[in-house]
């Protein structure tokens, strides 16, 4: 046998970071998971038992909450491409760093009307996500994404002139409730060096704000004929409003809500336009996906 590919590192490290403003007392939380996966010269810890070249797990653990510590966490971008860089400029051995980067969501409460000083809630179980990939001599490769947004719209929605044939019993509708959980991508061109990524970090923001403000109102306003149609929407306007991403994905979850025909209790209507119950369905489930780059 010989080693394929080797990656290895340490997973699930929770970091939180406060912010301190002396002088207005403000402070600002950023709570998040982080995955730090290596690559390079590392052959002879798996072919021959030999750890002379294996930087521990624990190590690495021990790094990502020092460079927390003496770097900004926020955006994610900028501190995943941190800690990969820093792996790979440390370590003459190691040629990659794969770091992902999970952020959870600290809202602060508007307490009396006022945003509270140093008040938070978890408002979803969504999350803003990094996947920052640093090759030596390559540079830094980024996809940013959200996910587990979870939305639903009570109309607004179709799904008719689809393929019928003798598998199929799903009726056409114009009317139908959709729901999904938003796991949305985009990919950044790749960028030469951690400066290049420093030199406006801003633009990391902004295109999180663009993309979550762009899924929530296609979904909402677009009367879609599928989930396809309307994805591909959402991606067209994310490629027009951040020409840095290079490509853009979503896998969307067709969450069913079924009618539940009531009529044999004493012909009570409860389908079609009369539909108001309805039986929402863990599975199974439609899962629709697609890339959509520049033409
Ligand atoms: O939006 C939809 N796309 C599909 O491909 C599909 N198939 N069943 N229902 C569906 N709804």
């Amino acid at each position: 046998s010989k080693l394929a590919a080797a990656r290895y590192g340490k997973d699930n490290v929770r970091v939180y970071k406060v912010h301190r403003d002396e002088k207005t007392g403000v402070q600002t939380v950023v709570e998040m998971t982080v995955c730090c996966l290596l690559e390079g010269e590392i052959d002879v810890s798996y072919t021959k038992a030999d750890n002379s070249v294996v930087v521990a797990t624990d190590s690495i653990k021990n790094t990502i909450f020092i460079l927390a510590k003496q770097h900004p966490v926020t955006t994610p971008e900028l501190f995943g491409s941190i800690i990969g860089n820093h792996f790979i400029e440390k370590y003459s051995h190691i040629h990659v760093a794969h770091v992902k980067i999970i952020t959870h969501r600290w809202t602060r409460m508007t307490v009396d009307g006022k945003p509270h000083p140093h008040s938070f809630l978890r408002d979803g179980a969504e999350t803003r996500n990094v996947q920052v990939d640093v090759t030596e001599g390559k540079g830094i490769e980024i996809a940013s994404s959200i996910q587990g947004l979870h939305v639903l719209k009570s109309t607004g929605s179709q799904f008719w002139g689809f393929v019928r044939d003798e598998y199929t019993t799903l009726p056409e509708v114009w009317d139908r409730i959709l729901s999904t959980e938003v796991d949305a991508t985009w990919k950044w061109k790749t960028f030469p060096t951690l400066a290049a990524v420093q030199a406006d970090t801003a633009r990391f923001d902004n295109a999180w704000s663009a993309a979550r403000e762009i899924t929530l109102s296609f979904f909402a306003k677009e009367n879609s004929a599928s989930v396809q149609a309307v994805m591909y929407n959402m991606a067209d306007a994310i490629l027009a409003a951040v020409p840095e991403v290079e490509s853009v994905d979503y896998s969307l979850p067709n969450k069913h809500y079924f009618e539940v025909d009531l009529k044999w209790h004493k012909g009570l209507k409860n389908t079609g336009k009369d539909a108001e119950v309805y039986a929402p369905q863990s599975g199974p489930n439609g899962l629709i996906k697609c890339t959509v780059a520049r033409s």
